[in-house]
């Protein structure tokens, strides 16, 4: 008689990350190194990108495989941002950058929510634990930063200041829960295409970013008061956006008339995202912009959410 004996399962990680909303976006001149100062006010929404790192043996190299809605529009080579941080970790530890990454997408692609960011944030923490590598958070923030502007709030989550490329965050103290409304299309837009055309727009004059311009947001933030966040939710890139994307206009102007506290596109856009007055409140903004053929998808959820964290 024989005997089988199934092969003990590989030590997994698994990590979700949020997306995110830029509350308010504001950007200065473009500097020589070709990226703009800001002064943001990022919140995470509990829509997830979950990555699952798997140990695999030494020498074996870093995979990935990609599932959920939109994951055909995302490469499955040395370009993902979830390898490149699995590399930049490995870099940055000397470790050998041995790891399977899994990844389920839960936030728009290319839609201005930096899902490709959540996942890199994911990836570092999954890693960390996984090669045992024990690094402070504070020295993940700085790998983190090496891969994108908005990596490193997608390790921290909840409200915070960007300033610098938008990497250097202070958290914001804010009350209560937000209700947000997404709309979101398949055919997204390039971050650097959009802040190319900003700078067309602004003829390279942007005014310089001030912190004390987002004093009506922080104190609405405080006072966890939705209709005072609404009236203050800004974003210089939507003239830039919207020029790429007429269209979105429109989704607006539905939004607004639908009885949104405000509605403004989400970071480099070409998602809509719209605050309402509670879940009942989004899904009835949700179903006119269906109704009226203005997304592709709509995506309700609530904010903020929390950093990059360990479920496993
Ligand atoms: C639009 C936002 O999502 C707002 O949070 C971010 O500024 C974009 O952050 P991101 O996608 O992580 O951007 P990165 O990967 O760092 O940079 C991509 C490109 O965006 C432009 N970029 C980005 C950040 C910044 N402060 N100034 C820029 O001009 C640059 O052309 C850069 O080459
Ligand atoms: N893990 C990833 N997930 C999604 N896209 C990725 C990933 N890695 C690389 N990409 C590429 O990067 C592009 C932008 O991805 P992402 O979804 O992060 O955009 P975004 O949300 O507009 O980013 P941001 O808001 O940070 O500017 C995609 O079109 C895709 O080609």
């Amino acid at each position: 008689m024989t005997s089988y004996l199934a092969p003990a399962p590989q030590p997994s990680v698994r990590v979700r990350a949020p997306g995110k909303v830029n509350l308010s976006l504001r950007v200065g001149p473009v500097q020589e190194d070709g990226f703009h100062p800001l002064v943001t006010i990022f919140q995470a929404v509990a829509l997830y990108e979950e990555v699952t790192a798997t140990q695999v043996p030494v020498g074996a190299g870093i995979s990935i495989a990609v599932d959920g809605p939109q994951a055909d529009r995302v490469p499955l080579d040395e370009t993902n941002l979830a390898w490149r941080a699995a590399e930049a970790l490995a870099r940055h530890t000397g470790v050998e950058p041995d790891v399977a990454l899994h990844v389920t997408k839960g936030v728009p692609v290319a839609g201005g929510m930096a899902g490709g960011s959540a996942d890199a944030a994911a990836t570092l923490v999954a890693c960390d634990a996984l090669w045992e590598t024990g690094l402070p958070r504070a020295e993940l923030a700085v790998v983190a930063a090496g891969l994108g502007s908005d990596v490193p709030f997608a390790l921290l989550g909840h409200t915070a200041v960007g300033t610098g490329r938008g990497d250097l965050l202070t958290p914001a103290m804010t009350r209560g829960e937000f209700h947000w409304v997404f709309a979101v299309s398949d055919d997204g837009l390039s971050t650097p295409e959009v802040y190319r055309r900003f700078d067309e727009l602004t003829a390279g004059q942007a005014r310089d970013v001030e912190l004390a311009d987002e004093a009506p947001l922080m104190h609405a933030l405080r006072a966890g008061d939705p209709h005072a966040l609404g009236a203050a939710l800004h974003n210089d890139l939507e003239p830039a956006a919207l020029s790429l994307r007429p269209e979105l206009e429109r989704t607006l102007t539905l939004a607004r008339e639908g009885g949104a506290l405000g509605a403004v596109v989400s970071g480099s856009g070409p998602t809509v995202a719209a605050l309402a007055r509670s879940r009942q409140h989004a899904l009835a903004i949700a179903a006119t912009w269906t109704a009226e053929g203005a997304a592709d998808t709509v995506w309700c959820t609530t904010a903020p959410a929390h950093g990059a964290r360990l479920l496993t």
